[in-house]
């Protein structure tokens, strides 16, 4: 009969997850020693960097990505950017080696106690099989749950003797089960929202990542074109849900109650989709909708619709239900929209600098129009979509909690599930050493992320939140001097140092005929975000 490790490596092969994203420890060898030839390692050097890989990787392919983890030390690395993936609702399936079955209890060395409880809340859900024969059907369990709507991480401990147990025979079915979601509205429920929409004298969508992880976009814009209604992005954008240069495009919502609140006055309905209302960030209180307006939220998360603190939600599928909207609602019954004004001209910078809006109108400029951005330098996300100009599903990506140090190694994850896309990673000089062992992977499969490094010497976002709070100098905000050409180079990529515009498009055009990892530490300017 098969063992049971066998028996899980069947399973994931029919769940299409045969590469893992992995760093391992003693607990995990016996698991990895009967790896397929078919299946494929990635190694990350730090537990951090492996998570958000396969974060990208699961975002960018809009399906399951597999983790190995090293018991509860490797799990806790991992944590900080389970943040992220959790508010992403990114489907990763993490499992963790645990100790020998029979000394857990001990609590032996690497012995990962109370595994299940570790990572809540950051996941959807977790187990450690409570018998070796049911470890296939566990992990048959996460993926499933992993990928039904709303999706999100999972993580399985598996202590390291069962993997030689023998399968049950019936662990067979587990190699052909499907499951899916088909939540969709009824017709008296689409019918009713459509009326909504069109007794609407001046609609307004605001638009989330689920757009964009359900590729939904196009729905989102035929909705757009059939109200004449503007479209925001909502905000504390990890995604893009809609194209930057459409005529109904507003750009992204700032993450305050009032400064939100001020923007919809003269808006009388509110049609939130694939966020949560809303992702608030500084503190700015103030009344959550204008006098006279309603919002409709439609999520496929119910956790999201029963927390928002205001408005009507519907869970449901997102594309399904924006198509069926954009065919219901009654075209022409408004004004036609006037788009924003042409990207202004970047802003000179002081001497020896770029402007970051300058470094971004290069890299617009110089990359192709499909390339996907992933991004992750705090202070500079309104240079960033002031510059943007992104027309696909799939263009861009940040930390949805913000939470640092996914930028490198997601960029990574993305550009191994888009070889065909070129990607390139925007990311501040702080950020990037909470993730800097991403370069090593990079270089190690010689996968060609174009790595930009934005460095202004400081923690740029605290300083100017250090002044929203009023609290004055305060200590740690200070990075100079970090010398991220020599960080590449001992992780073994390639890196540039520039200062000046025409440096940077020739460090740019030369990245893009590499074929290989680059890095570009560019001098900029500190901006506010
Ligand atoms: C894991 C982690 N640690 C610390 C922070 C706190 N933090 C920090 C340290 C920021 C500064 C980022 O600096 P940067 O150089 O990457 O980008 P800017 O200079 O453009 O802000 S923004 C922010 O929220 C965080 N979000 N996540
Ligand atoms: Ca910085």
């Amino acid at each position: 009969m098969a063992s049971v490790r066998d028996v899980t490596f069947e399973l994931l092969r029919a769940h299409g997850l045969t590469t893992i994203f992995g760093n391992p420890g003693s607990n995990e060898l016996p698991f990895l020693a009967g790896m397929p030839d078919d299946f494929r390692y990635l190694l990350g050097l730090h537990e951090g960097v492996v998570l958000a890989m396969a974060d990208g990787y699961a975002q960018a392919r809009r399906g399951p990505a597999l983790v190995n983890l090293h018991a509860a030390a490797g799990s806790g690395n991992a944590m900080g950017q389970l943040t992220n993936s959790v508010y992403s609702h990114s489907p990763l399936v993490v499992t963790a080696g645990q100790q020998v079955r029979s000394t857990v209890g001990q609590e032996v060395m690497l012995a990962n106690v109370d595994a299940a409880a570790l990572p809540r809340p950051l996941v959807k859900w977790s187990s450690e099989p409570a018998a070796a024969e049911d470890v296939p059907r566990t992990i048959s369990q996460a993926i499933h749950t992993a990928t039904l709507a709303p999706q999100g991480p999972v993580y399985v401990s598996v202590p390291y003797d069962d993997w030689q147990a023998q399968s049950s025979v019936d662990a067979r079915h587990l190699l052909s089960r499907t499951t899916v979601t088909a939540a969709a509205l009824t017709t008296r429920q689409l019918t009713e929202l459509a009326a909504v929409l069109d007794r609407a004298d001046r609609p307004v969508l605001i638009l989330g990542p689920d757009v964009d992880a359900t590729a939904a976009n196009d729905h989102a814009v035929a909705l757009a074109e059939a109200l004449a209604a503007p479209a925001w992005i909502a905000p504390s954008a990890s995604r893009c849900p809609f194209p930057t240069r459409h005529p109904a495009f507003r750009g992204v919502l700032p993450a305050g109650v009032k400064a939100i609140s001020d923007l919809l006055t003269g808006h009388d309905l509110v049609l939130v989709v694939g966020a949560p209302v809303f992702r608030y960030h500084q503190y700015d209180p103030g009344r959550y909708l204008p006098e006279g307006t309603r919002l409709v939220h439609l999520t496929v998360d119910p956790d999201e619709a029963a927390r928002a603190p205001m408005g009507d939600a519907i869970v449901c599928d997102l594309a399904d239900t924006l198509t069926r909207l954009a065919a219901a609602v009654t075209p022409g019954r408004r004004a036609a929209l006037v788009p924003l004004p042409p990207i202004a001209t970047p802003r000179p910078a002081s001497a020896g600098r770029l402007h970051p809006e300058e470094v971004f109108a290069v890299l617009r400029d110089t990359a192709p129009a499909d390339t996907v951005w992933v991004t992750e330098s705090t202070s500079t996300s309104g240079a960033f979509w002031a510059q943007a100009d992104l027309r696909r599903p799939g263009s861009y990506y940040f930390p949805a909690s913000g939470g640092l140090g996914f930028g490198l190694p997601a960029a990574v994850g993305v550009q191994v599930a888009d070889p065909d896309r070129q990607v390139v990673a925007l990311v501040g000089d702080g950020s990037a050493n909470y993730g800097i062992t991403a370069l090593w992977t990079a270089a190690r499969y010689r996968i060609p992320v174009i790595f930009v490094i934005l460095r202004n010497g400081t923690y740029g976002a605290l300083r100017w939140f250090a002044g929203v709070l009023e609290a004055g100098e305060t200590p740690g905000l200070d990075i100079p001097g970090i010398d991220f050409t020599a960080l590449a180079a001992g992780y073994g990529v390639t890196g540039v140092a520039v200062s000046s515009r025409t440096a940077l498009v020739e460090a740019v055009t030369d990245a893009l005929a590499a074929g290989e990892p680059r890095l570009i530490q560019v001098d900029t300017d500190l901006t506010t975000p």
